[in-house]
This record gives structure tokens, sequence and C-alpha cells, in this order.
């Protein structure tokens, strides 16, 4: 047949390294391919905890939706193997860690990093949207940075295949839509309402409706009580692209297409990556 035969890994293919951090549902570990040497990361998912949450069929459909999403700013899925109790996932490595750990430690980024960032995550969600995917889950957390510096979308653990879902709140609110603050029935805008969130995130250091609890955080949310401080030093392009993003009425937010071509990302994102 065409395609060559899928090579059924086991955990003997892999010597595996230092754990790399808690993703959802299991531990992530730097593992090296024996024949190969290639290095990757390797996620363990015990299959009680799946079973516990009824999600079996979510991670199979995520397995279906990865093999067929192929984009640089999307980290690989290379494949998947099981034993008894468990389920590994032969995931990319990112050399560079998460972008959260680069944010904290710079407190907030240039210009043209941000929007080098939001340019890659508007042409990966421009491409999971054509195929019907909302990932939905954009946060600093679930990005990773490559050996170059390129941003890559990693945890895939909420997304779905098909038209927007009940999502069940989880982690912080920070980088919810209003919509989908009040459950509302919501579509793919969502993630352009998260690329506003995280453009302020990356400029400011800080998410833009932080607040000490949940119910002050829902309450600018709703009332998109955005301000931006007079420091940093931030363009007025920049605003302008933020302002145009964080806007409650979903159909209004400014599209992928509108945010490629947005004249701050324009004159500050490094195409290339
Ligand atoms: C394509 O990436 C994924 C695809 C799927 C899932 C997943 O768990 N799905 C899932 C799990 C249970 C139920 C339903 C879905 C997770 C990831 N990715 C991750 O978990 C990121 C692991 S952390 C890391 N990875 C590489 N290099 C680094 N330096 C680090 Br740190």
């Amino acid at each position: 047949q065409t395609q060559s035969p899928k090579k059924q890994w086991s955990l003997q293919d892999f010597e595996i390294g230092k754990p790399l951090g808690k993703g959802k549902f299991g531990r992530v570990y730097l593992a090296r391919e024996a024949k190969s040497k290639y290095i990757v990361a390797l996620k363990v998912i015990f299959k009680e905890q799946l079973e516990k949450y009824k999600i079996q069929h979510q991670l199979k459909r995520e397995m279906e939706i990865q093999s067929g999403l192929r984009h640089p700013n999307i980290l690989r899925l290379y494949g998947w193997f099981h034993d008894s109790e468990r389920i590994f996932l032969i995931l990319e490595y990112a050399h560079g860690g998460e972008l959260y750990r680069e944010l904290r430690k710079r407190g907030f980024l240039s210009e043209n990093k941000a929007a080098t960032y939001i340019l890659s995550l508007a042409q990966a969600l421009a491409f999971c949207h054509e195929k019907d995917v909302i990932h939905r889950d954009i946060k600093p957390e679930n990005l990773l940075l490559d050996h170059e510096g390129r941003l890559k979308i990693a945890d895939f653990g909420w997304s779905v295949q098909s038209r927007a879902k009940r999502r069940t709140m989880c982690g912080t609110l920070d980088y919810l839509a209003p919509e989908m603050v009040e459950n509302k029935a919501h579509d793919y805008a969502v993630d352009n309402w998260t690329l506003g969130i995280l453009c302020y995130e990356f400029l400011y250091g800080v998410p833009p409706f932080e607040a000490e609890n949940q119910t002050d955080t829902f309450r600018r949310i709703m009332n998109v009580d955005l301000s931006f401080p007079s420091t940093p030093c931030v363009s007025t392009e920049a605003k302008d692209l933020i302002l145009r993003l964080l806007v409650k009425d979903s159909s209004k937010r400014l599209s992928l297409q509108k945010i490629m071509e947005h004249p701050w990302i324009v004159k500050n994102a490094d195409p290339t990556s």
C-alpha cells in the first residue's frame, strides 16, 4: 500500500530524561528515541485518569485532530502508544520551553516580539479554523518556544473538532471572553478575544482584567473594563489592535485576516517566524 505502515512504538524505544513539566492529566518528560537519537517530549497519561474524567473519547478525537494539524506554530504530535495502565504521546520537543517563563523573566516583551507572537498565533488559529478546530485554551502556559524562539501552541487538552460546545470552566478566567464567562454559545471569535488579552499581557506583563478575585475579574470582563497603564510605554497602534479585539460583541472583533494586516503587526512582526 502507499502509506508506510505506522510504526508501533513502545517504551523500550525511548531513553527517558528529565521531567519537563506537568501537562493536563499527566507528566511530560524529555526523551530520546534510542535508534535515531531524536529528542522528543513524552507525555504520560494514566488511563484511570481518563476513565475517571470520562475523556477517553476526547483524547481519541484529539489524536485524530492532531495528526491532521501540521503548522509551523503548532506543536507536533508524532504518534502515541500505550501499555496496560498508561497512554504515551510522542510530542515535538520545544527547546525554548514555556513562553510564560520568558514573559515572567522579562516582565514584558518588546513590541517586535509581541507582534511576532501575535502574528504566529493568528496564522496558527486561521489554520485551525480552516480545519474546523477551535483551540479555546490559548494562554501563556500553553505557548512554547522552539530552539529558534518560534512560538508553538501546545496543549490541546480542550480543543474540539466541531462547532463550539459548552466548556467547563477550569483554570484562570483571565483569558475567557464575555460570551464564555456568560456561558453563552460561542464561536471561533473567542480566540480573537484571547489574542487581545495575550497582546495586552505581552506588552504590559499582566492580563488586562486581572483582579483580586474571580468575581471582580468576571465583572471587569463583562464590562470590558480596560485601561492602559502609562508605563511601559506602548505604541498607539498596539493599543488600537487591542481595542479592536477586546470588543464585547464577538461579531465586531477584528478577524484573524485583519489582525495579520493590522499596521502594528505589519510594522513590528518578524514575518519569517
Ligand atoms: C501537541 O501537544 C499536545 C497534544 C495533546 C496533549 C494532550 O495532553 N491532550 C489530551 C490529554 C488528555 C485528554 C485529552 C487531550 C498535550 C500536548 N502538549 C503538551 O502537553 C505540552 C507538553 S509540555 C512540553 N512539550 C514540548 N516541549 C516542551 N519544552 C514542553 Br514544557
